[in-house]
Order: structure tokens, then C-alpha cells, then sequence
């Protein structure tokens, strides 16, 4: 499948300190693609960079056949980290008004605004002020805002954040359907479960460089399955089983204990379930667990998604 989006060694620094180093990727046409790392990893410093926002400190960006993003910037949408629309305006106004930017006669603008609040069943909020809706409404206007001129390219910067479950899910809904209809989509986020059940590719970024890119399923099978075992167990005990590579307390309370222990490349579990059997260990409940992408995460970069990464932080890892 062709490319929408190529980056060849792309790096940003900001004075001394490198934010984005030597990264390589790209995004197929019509897919949706997670960007994923946690606060700090470089991912707005990117996403910048490939809108033209910013310049790119040293490689190559090609976003729809351009070398800038913003010879392109009509066939391209973009939901900034940082929100917030014109208060005074209604939600109609603020779609149109978006779209106007974009090139978008204004009555062409109100039309489709109208029809896209009523989708996603803010028909009834049409007439408000901004500042009369919910964040979980105003974010999902935002959107709207960003895609009414039907761009080809559409990048969402952390869109999930600030949104309740229901509100998460109707998100996702919205991204199938912008790619149903073909559009290219690239969203940002540190909440691995939403690219988890979304994204045709994920690539993942530590420290401004790149863990990982590939499907959901080729990132999870990097991790290994594990088995989680229920009882008054000792974690040396655990980790002395064939099998075992580590174990972790999921929960305690008084003398039992969740452990997840993870196995060796290729293990089954039934090995290591059995020898705590026949030594005796006080396992009463006990399961066989696939890896998440969280779980993968953490394998593929020794670091955890919701801890963030500072600019002091990174530059002792540098070190
Ligand atoms: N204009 C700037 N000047 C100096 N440092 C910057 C600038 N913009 C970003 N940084 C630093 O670059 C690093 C990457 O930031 P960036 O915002 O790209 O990360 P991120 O993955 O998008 O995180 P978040 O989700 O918190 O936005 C951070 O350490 C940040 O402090």
C-alpha cells in the first residue's frame, strides 16, 4: 500500500537538548496509525514537525507528496494538544469557521456542520455557546472543527485525553469512520488501550527515538505471555519455577497475593503450573494471560507509558 506519510532520520533539538532522534516511520494511505509514548517522548515535537509547524532539526518528511506540511495544509485535518475553540461561538459557527480556514464557502460549512453534530448527537447543542458544553462536547466539536473540510490526512494530538469512557468510545467510532471513508489517520496518545483496538499500525517512542513500528499483534507477540497465580506465595518462590523469567505483585492483601510471572520465549505455562503444584506452593486460583500492548511497552523500552519524560530526565539518559 502506498504511503501518506514517510520519515527518513528525522531530529528535533531544542538548544543543546535532542527531542527527536533519527526516527523512521511511515503510514500507510487510508489506515490508522497510533503514535505512542508517554508525556514528554517527543510526540507533539513530531507531529509539528510534520504539519510544518516547526522545521525538522535534520532528515526527511513527506506528507501527502510534499516536503512541507503546509503546502498541503488544506487535505489536512489537525486536533492540537492544546484545546479550545471561540468561546462566544456556537458549535455551528466554530465548524464553519474551521472549515472557512480550510477553504470551505461558509454556507457549505453550516450545512455540514449541522449534519456532523447531528451524527455524533450533539444536534440538540447546535445553538449553544462553546462555553455552555461539556469538555467532553467541546472536545468532540474541536474534532469536528477539523475534519469538516474532509482532509485526506487527519492528525489527532492526544484526542482521548479528557474524555470520559463513554466519550473515549464514541472517539473511537469517529477515527473508524474517518477511515472507513478513506482518510489517513495518525493519532498521539500515552493510553495504550485505545490503540490497542484501533490502530492498523502503532509506533512506539521513548526518549525521542523509536521502540517499535509495526501491527498491534507483531508489538504484543514481542512480549512474553505470562501466568498470573492467586495464593499465600512468595515471589522467590514463584521466579525458582521452570519457565519463569520474573515476577511482579499485581495485588496483596493480608497473606495472599496476585503475582504475574512472566515466561521464557515459547513457554506454555503448563510446565511451570505443574512444578508449583507437586512443590507444594498454595496456588488457588491461577490463569494464562496474553501480553497487551501496554505489557509490550514496557518490554520494548524499560520505560512505563504514564510516566512522563522531562527534558532532565532524558538528558541523564543520554549520559
Ligand atoms: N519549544 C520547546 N523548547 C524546548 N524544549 C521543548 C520544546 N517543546 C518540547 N520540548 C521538550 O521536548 C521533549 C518532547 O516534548 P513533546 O511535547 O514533543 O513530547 P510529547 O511526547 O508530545 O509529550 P506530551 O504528551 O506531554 O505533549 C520534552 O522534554 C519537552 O520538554
Amino acid at each position: 500500500m502506498a504511503a501518506a506519510l514517510t520519515l527518513e532520520g528525522v531530529g528535533k533539538r531544542y538548544g543543546t537538548f535532542e527531542a527527536v532522534r533519527d526516527l523512521s516511520f511511515q503510514v500507510e494511505k487510508g489506515s490508522i496509525c497510533g503514535f505512542l509514548g508517554p508525556n514528554g517522548a517527543g510526540k507533539t515535537s513530531t507531529l509539528r514537525m510534520i504539519l510544518g509547524l516547526q522545521p525538522a532539526t535534520s532528515g526527511r518528511i513527506d506528507i501527502l507528496g510534499a516536503a512541507d506540511g503546509r503546502e498541503v495544509r488544506d487535505r489536512i485535518g489537525f486536533l492540537p494538544e492544546e484545546r479550545g475553540l471561540y468561546r462566544k461561538m456556537t458549535p455551528v459557527e466554530a465548524i464553519a469557521f474551521f472549515g472557512s480556514l480550510k477553504g470551505l464557502p461558509a454556507h457549505e460549512g453550516r450545512k455540514r456542520a449541522v449534519a456532523l453534530l447531528e451524527q455524533q448527537g450533539l444536534g440538540a447543542s447546535q445553538k449553544k455557546k462553546m462555553k455552555e458544553l461539556s469538555k467532553g462536547m467541546a472536545q468532540k466539536v474541536q474534532l469536528l472543527a477539523s475534519v469538516v473540510h474532509r482532509p485526506e490526512f487527519v492528525i489527532l494530538d492526544e484526542p482521548f485525553s479528557g474524555l470520559d469512557p463513554v466519550n473515549q468510545q464514541g472517539l473511537e467510532t469517529m477515527i473508524r469512520d474517518l477511515a472507513a471513508q478513506g482518510a489517513t489517520v495518525l493519532f498521539s496518545t500515552h493510553v495504550m488501550q485505545h490503540a490497542e483496538r484501533l490502530c492498523d499500525k502503532v509506533v512506539l517512542l521513548a526518549r525521542g527515538r523509536k521502540a517499535f513500528e509495526g501491527s498491534v499483534e507483531a508489538a504484543r507477540a514481542t512480549a512474553p505471555r505470562f501466568l498470573e497465580l492467586d495464593g499465600a506465595l512468595s515471589t522467590q518462590a514463584v521466579a525458582a519455577l521452570p519457565g519463569v523469567t520474573g515476577v511482579e505483585v499485581v495485588d496483596e492483601a493480608g497473606d495472599t497475593r496476585r503475582l504475574k510471572a512472566a515466561l521464557a520465549a515459547g513457554a506454555g505455562g503448563q510446565d511451570t503450573l505443574k512444578a508449583a503444584f507437586l512443590t507444594g506452593l498454595d496456588v488457588r486460583g491461577f490463569a494464562l494471560k496474553e501480553p497487551t500492548l501496554h505489557d509490550a511497552f514496557i518490554g520494548l523500552t524499560g520505560d512505563h507509558p504514564d510516566q512522563p519524560q522531562t527534558s532532565s530526565h532524558t538528558a541523564e539518559a543520554a549520559r
